[in-house]
């Protein structure tokens, strides 16, 4: 039997006054909220602790990417705001990877540290473009392998990657996947798409979903659809 996943919100907004209506009719026990780098950038730190005291987790999406001492001070800054959840590129390397888990380790109560495999925007094809000649799925695992040896706690993959994932690094290293789209819904950028409820059934431990809710009708309405499906 396989948990429930968890579902972050993606609150891809301009600004806090864009994003709060749906804030506002989100249940913090169901699902959490994600902000990344557009409105992080737009409203910045105080956003993110209104958040946290509203009861939200919240994973702070900024995909840090830099060299290990610049990332490791980031990664300890967005602890300090009470996030749930902060997440660096693997593709940085063995000893950025280190630096910013190293970075969380005297903290009392610590983020989980998740680090981006190969984006669900890209191919194949776009690996080849930028110089890597294998399979999304053999970069993935071996992405997932480095971040899983450095002592983070999990990865973003697609959930097209969550079989080969589980079994490479076993069922207690934590998935995040974006790239979820509910049947009929646009695909619009993302190439590595699964349905909420084929995520689900997957075993992934969270979800990360933006425009399917953000750009519906009915955003609040949307995600209630969308946390039935993963039960039914
Ligand atoms: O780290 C992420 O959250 C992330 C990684 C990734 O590989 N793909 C990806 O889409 N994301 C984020 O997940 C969200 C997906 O949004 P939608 O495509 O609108 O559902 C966006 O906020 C992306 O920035």
């Amino acid at each position: 039997m396989t948990t429930q996943p968890f579902v972050f919100v993606a609150l891809d907004y301009p600004n806090a006054d864009a994003a709060w209506p749906l804030v506002e009719q989100l249940d913090a026990t169901q699902c959490g909220v994600k902000v990344g780098k557009e409105l992080f950038t737009a409203a910045g730190p105080e956003f993110v602790r209104k958040l946290v005291a509203q009861g939200f987790k919240v994973f702070l999406d900024l995909k840090f990417h830099d060299i290990p001492n610049t990332v490791a001070k980031a990664v300890r800054a967005a602890a300090e705001l009470g996030v749930y959840m902060v997440n660096v590129h693997a593709s940085g390397g063995e000893r950025m990877l280190r630096a910013a888990h190293e970075a969380l380790q005297d903290l009392p109560q610590r983020p989980l540290l998740i680090a981006v495999t190969v984006l669900t925007s890209m191919t194949e094809e776009d690996l080849h473009g930028v110089g890597l000649d294998v399979s999304v799925a053999e970069q993935v695992v071996r992405l997932a392998k480095l971040t899983q040896a450095s002592g983070l706690d999990g990865v973003v993959c697609s959930a097209q990657e969550a079989e080969i994932l589980q079994q490479q690094c076993g069922r207690d290293f934590a998935l995040v996947t974006p790239g979820i789209r509910p049947a009929g819904s646009e695909q619009g950028d993302q190439r590595r798409i699964m349905t909420p409820a084929d995520a689900a059934a997957q075993g992934i431990q969270y979800l990360v979903i933006g425009r399917p809710i953000t750009q519906a009708d009915d955003p609040a309405l949307a995600v209630k659809q969308i946390l039935s499906s993963l039960t039914a």
